[in-house]
């Protein structure tokens, strides 16, 4: 069953808890399966006992034996009685095969965009987290375990996948290991073993490692002589392939991209001095109204402002906001500027759902202490944008703020409030590749900071992402809060002050 083009299912925890229960479902059926056929063939294996003595006893001498009545009658009654009895057998496989059809069409599957798309996830880790594909293939993340290891034809698999989405940069290292592999694994036959090998030198041809895939033809063809034909077309037909495939999105490859990688990372860091004049305090809020519970403030970042607020939002609250938002979540799109409308892209992979604040006092309480801790009013707040980032999900760099002018009618975000609705084991940090600051998701606090410069024009210096999802599944709640009305908390300078994000406004 598949709602709707939005729906996904590698995207999200929940999805993928989906999937697991398909597979149970089916693991109970084959398994199902197995006992009542291994009874029948029990049955069915004795009876070809019999079977065989009575020939072996006929073809000592088949005219003494067929000449004894009692022998004829009962070759008569095998082939006219019995035989259609064990045809029984099959018809109940067929049958159960049947039965199987129905039942998986009201199961949740993967289909093909989720199969490249969790293989693209698994690039794009491995990309950014400079992951050790040998560690991966062994369930490993970072030093710690997590998983059972992938054979040799799940690499294999997989760098296939990565030639078809032109992964190409991660194709070669799955393929290595996958070669890795297979010489240290079992092999089941030598005809399986010159499959592999023939596979494996298509997939090196694709990845242009013509040499390497030139030897292992080699060895097919010394094994087994009649595969030259077959390996000569494998050859003919990707040699032309090999130059064309090589290429890598153009945004990639910029300095932005690399720089948020890095902050990802946490190779790029700000030194002790750089951080030296941020503090740490407690805040009793606007009017004092919280100077019994007063917020804890952390200041991240002067200029452009960033701060987190640590305890904001209580484990009972986030229990109601992931319950209400839960059957709504939908696979996220992105805002396009200049063509209009809302699109699914792969640099932003997650779930997201828009919530009322009204839908449950304990949603209504984020608005409310967000204004006392920030003084910003959020009458102009847009609804609760609760989001959930699965296997690999993540958010590329971009601005919150519209890029658009602001006309009358109409306002911009001049902030942005990300409540973290769960802790994060790998990965997913919120990173503003310019600041070169890279903030781990943490339940209850929130993130926030301003999008717009007093003079209400967009600050670049805020281009921020949410880095992939090594391990976990990250929920966060957004608030984007507009520019109206505010200008109590946030009056504009003498001067325009736009200029100095200027400079990040182009993407190098
Ligand atoms: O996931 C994150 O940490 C950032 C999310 C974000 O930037 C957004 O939803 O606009
Ligand atoms: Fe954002």
């Amino acid at each position: 069953v598949r709602l709707n083009d939005d729906e996904d299912y590698y995207s999200s925890v929940a999805g993928l808890e989906k999937l697991l229960n398909t597979e149970q479902i089916l693991l109970t059926d084959l398994k199902n399966y197995i006992t009542t056929t291994k009874q029948s063939i029990e049955v069915l294996e004795k009876e070809i006992l019999k079977i065989e003595a009575e020939h072996k006893l006929a073809s000592i001498d088949v005219e003494n034996y067929l000449t004894n009545p009692v022998n004829a009658y009962r070759l008569i009654k095998r082939l006219f009685n019995d035989w259609h009895k064990y045809e029984i057998h099959f018809e109940k496989a067929k049958d159960l095969l049947n039965e199987w059809k129905l039942k998986k069409n009201q199961l949740h599957f993967p289909n093909q965009i989720d199969f490249e798309e969790s293989a693209l996830a698994l690039a794009r880790l491995q990309q950014t987290y400079n992951l050790n594909v040998g560690q991966v293939a062994s369930g490993i993340l970072n030093g710690i375990k997590y998983g059972n290891d992938m054979s040799w034809s799940d690499c294999l698999l997989l760098g296939q996948q990565l030639i078809n989405i032109k992964a190409f940069n991660q194709t070669k290292e799955w393929i290595d290991e996958s070669l890795k592999r297979y010489s240290m694994e079992e092999k089941s036959s030598a005809a399986t073993e010159l499959d592999f090998m023939e596979k494996l030198g298509e997939n090196l041809m694709k990845t242009g490692d013509t040499n390497a895939a030139l030897e292992i033809f080699r060895a097919v063809v010394i094994n087994d002589p009649h595969r030259l034909s077959t390996v000569s077309a494998i050859y003919n037909n990707t040699h032309s392939l090999s130059e064309a495939l090589v290429e890598e999105e153009e945004y990639h490859k910029t300095q932005e991209f690399k720089l948020y990688e890095k902050v990802c990372r946490e190779e790029l860091k700000r030194s002790p001095a750089e951080e030296r004049h941020l503090r740490c305090r407690y805040y009793w809020g606007v009017d004092n109204a919280f100077v019994l519970s007063p917020f804890k403030i952390e200041e991240i970042n002067e200029d452009p402002f960033v701060m987190l607020i640590h305890d904001m939002v209580t484990d009972e609250q986030i229990e109601t906001i992931k319950r209400v938002s839960m059957p709504e979540m939908k696979r996220s799109t992105v805002r396009d500027d200049i063509v209009g409308g809302s699109k699914r892209r792969n640099y932003r992979i997650s779930k997201n759902a828009w919530i009322e604040y009204s839908l449950h006092p304990h949603i209504e309480k984020l608005l409310h202490v967000l204004h006392y801790a920030t003084g910003l009013e959020t009458q102009f707040s847009e609804e609760l944008q609760v989001a959930n980032y699965g296997l690999g999900g993540h958010y590329e760099p971009h601005v919150d703020f519209y890029l658009t002018g602001v006309t009358e009618e109409y306002s911009n975000r001049i902030s942005t409030s990300i409540f973290y609705l769960s802790d994060v084991e790998q990965g997913g940090a919120t990173a503003f590749p310019y600041l070169k600051i890279a903030i781990k998701p943490n339940k209850g606090t929130v993130l926030f900071w301003y999008n717009l410069h007093r003079s209400l024009d967009g600050d670049y210096r805020t281009k921020h992402a949410g880095c992939p999802v090594l391990k976990g599944s990250k929920w966060i709640g957004n608030v984007w809060t507009h520019d109206r009305t505010q200008f109590a908390i946030r009056p504009c300078g003498l001067y325009r002050d736009y200029e100095s994000s200027w400079e990040y406004m182009m993407v190098k």
